[in-house]
């Protein structure tokens, strides 16, 4: 029996690639558990439940995953709200948590210490974004002429591909546009996005094809959520660059420059740094320090809601790598950009 995240008439279509097919069911004391798509009327995206079989051989299917797509370092099981879920952990005793749902990672701990955040507030229904972690912001980073940050973080993506070579565990997702995506931005896309553990480094890797006979642009961001203690944050590496402060009441951006070795968060930021360099650090102010190290990202935004959240802003920082300008995509041209996050030493 397949774990299947049925598809369904929406964007809620989560199958796991062929390469993953045979077997993918979950075992969970002694019983049998099948990751269900329920889609929603519409094109809305489906709330994913756990419902339990019976099932009369817990160890065929653990050996199901394992010998499928479960392989060392990698492990599929049913997340908060029974959305499927994958985790990676290697040697170095680094671990994250990816879901299929937004394709974001929720978790990512360095020896134990979990450095990612994920709000109060957040939701696991299969159809809301989850908010925390690394979501995505695709086909737009907003404000612009679809809904904020775009469809990606709020439709189920499919895992194509596990690797583990060198204690370097690697999961691979792939988002294809389909009718709910069309209805909302029409261009035939296919997005794909590796996840992996190098030693102590987080490592991302974003790829968007145009697959259309028609040219297409957007924007698109890693809207990263670190937990933080917001009076300490600092963050470097932004000084002397043009940026666009966003005015909290009227939320129109106006144009200052930055002229701080170390931003600090003292009050309502939202702020894009355009043309920022490759390497960011922060300091978390819970005494982690972290590279932010990236190829094609080209922007950044550094978010804090202060007060317009008051029960939870003291806990995170949104560092941002974005890409704000278009990428302008002919048929058949792709564009990738690659985020590597290392625990560093000062
Ligand atoms: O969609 P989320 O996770 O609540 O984040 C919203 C914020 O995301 C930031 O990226 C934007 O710069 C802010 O303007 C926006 O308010």
């Amino acid at each position: 029996m397949a774990l299947l995240c049925k598809p369904g008439c929406g964007p809620a279509t989560t199958t796991l690639s062929k390469e993953f097919m045979p077997r993918l069911s979950l075992g969970f004391k002694q019983q049998k558990f099948a990751l269900a798509a329920n889609p929603p009327r519409g094109f809305r995206n489906a709330r994913l439940s756990v419902k339990a079989e019976a099932s009369s051989n817990t160890s065929v299917v653990t050996q199901g995953i394992s010998g499928n797509f479960a392989i060392a370092g990698i492990n599929v099981d049913a997340g908060e709200g029974g959305l499927p879920r994958i985790k990676l952990h290697n040697k170095q005793k680094s671990e994250c948590e990816i879901y299929l749902h937004g394709a974001v990672v929720t978790s990512w701990k360095s020896k134990g210490k979990e450095l990612l955040h994920v709000r109060p507030d957040a939701v696991f229904d299969g159809v809301k974004p989850i908010s925390g972690g690394i979501p995505h912001c695709f086909p737009q980073f907003g404000p612009g002429a679809i809904q904020q940050h775009g469809f990606a973080r709020n439709v189920s993506w499919e895992v194509i591909g596990t690797s583990n070579e060198d204690d370097t565990p690697r999961v691979t997702l792939r988002l294809i546009d389909n009718e709910y995506t069309r209805g909302i931005w029409d261009y035939r896309f296919v997005v794909k996005y590796s996840v992996w553990l190098q030693g102590e480094e987080l490592c991302t890797e974003l790829n968007v094809k145009n697959v259309d006979e028609k040219p297409f642009s957007f924007t698109t961001a890693l809207h990263t959520y670190f937990k933080a203690d917001i009076g300490a944050v600092k963050v470097t590496g932004l000084n002397g660059l043009k940026c666009f402060d966003k005015d909290p009441v009227t939320k129109e951006p106006v144009e200052a420059s930055e002229d701080r070795d170390e931003v600090t968060f003292t009050e309502f930021v939202d702020r894009v740094y355009k043309d920022a360099p490759s390497r960011l650090v922060l300091r978390n102010g819970l005494g982690d320090t972290l590279a932010l190290e990236n190829e094609g990202w080209n922007d950044a935004v550094l978010w804090n809601p202060f007060l317009t959240m008051k029960i939870f802003y003291r806990d995170f920082v949104c560092v941002e790598n974005a890409k704000l300008d278009p990428v302008a995509l002919q048929p058949r041209e792709s564009w990738t950009a690659k985020l590597t996050i290392s625990p560093t030493a000062e």
